[in-house]
């Protein structure tokens, strides 16, 4: 049985007040959970914060980038160990975002996954097709080519400690989700291709979230899909109230 993994992905928003006071409410709130996970990721200049407040929560705290080598002269740049030691169990690696706007190359990707299970870091490695890619009916095979190269050279047992997510980019930050059908249909495929990258005890123990524009009225129907199993939050993540419902998803 694969545990759901609800991960809040905060991108570039809330200074230190603001993300204590929103992981104050979190935790307030999500008390009670036995059968699924939370992850948090805020900002780099937020984990030496949010880390004591999430000690002994049922959250655990994730960044959302990282360089692949453990030090070194890459001004502005954060090694995997920076991570561990503020108390990171997770790092998204490859979200669209820095495909698209810092030019991260499946190459890169993989490098930085590498370099996150070397340290005990747990990647979420991002996928996802543009609008074009869909409409010209491309879509799985960019995903597919997208996770041949994020994940060559990992073994089986690395794969298992690697989480996916499927953002399609056309459903980031625009409201406009993919159907729990579509969303369900590349989650399968992409378990597919987990299975012929390695076996299929390996592809069926992977935790595939599901990401664009999830919100609490469209959780449970995504949810529902079996192999959509936990979410990839961005706007909806940065308020207690609808992430607490996201997180209760029925
Ligand atoms: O990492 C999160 C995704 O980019 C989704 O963002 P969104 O929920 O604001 O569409």
């Amino acid at each position: 049985m694969r545990r759901p993994l609800l991960a809040g992905n905060w991108k570039m928003h809330y200074g230190v007040s603001e993300g204590v006071a929103l992981v104050e409410a979190l935790s307030a709130d999500l008390t009670d959970l036995s059968d699924r996970d939370v992850l948090v990721c805020p900002p780099f200049t937020l984990l030496g914060s949010l880390a004591p407040l999430l000690d002994g929560t049922a959250m655990a705290l994730g960044a959302q980038n990282m360089h692949y080598e453990a030090k070194g002269a890459y001004t502005g740049e954060i090694a995997p160990q920076m991570l561990k030691e503020l108390g990171c169990s997770y790092v998204i690696l490859g979200h669209s975002e820095r495909r698209q706007y810092f030019g991260e190359t499946d190459e890169l990707i993989n490098r930085k996954a590498h370099a996150a299970l070397a340290i005990g870091l747990k990647p979420i490695v991002c996928v996802g097709e543009v609008k074009a890619e869909r409409d010209s009916g491309q879509a799985e095979s960019v995903v597919v080519g997208q996770l041949r190269g994020s994940l060559a050279g990992l073994s089986a047992e690395q794969l298992r400690g690697v989480v996916i997510a499927y953002e399609p980019v056309w459903a980031i930050g625009t409201g406009d989700t993919a159907t729990p059908a579509d969303a369900q249909a590349m989650h399968a495929r992409i378990r597919a291709e987990l299975a012929a990258l390695s076996d299929q005890a390996t592809a069926d123990a992977v935790i595939i979230q599901y990401g664009g524009s999830v919100k609490p009225d469209n959780v449970d129907e995504l949810m529902a899909q079996p192999d959509i199993d936990g979410a990839l939050v961005g706007g909806a993540s940065l308020k207690a109230a609808d992430f607490i419902r996201i997180v209760r998803f029925k």
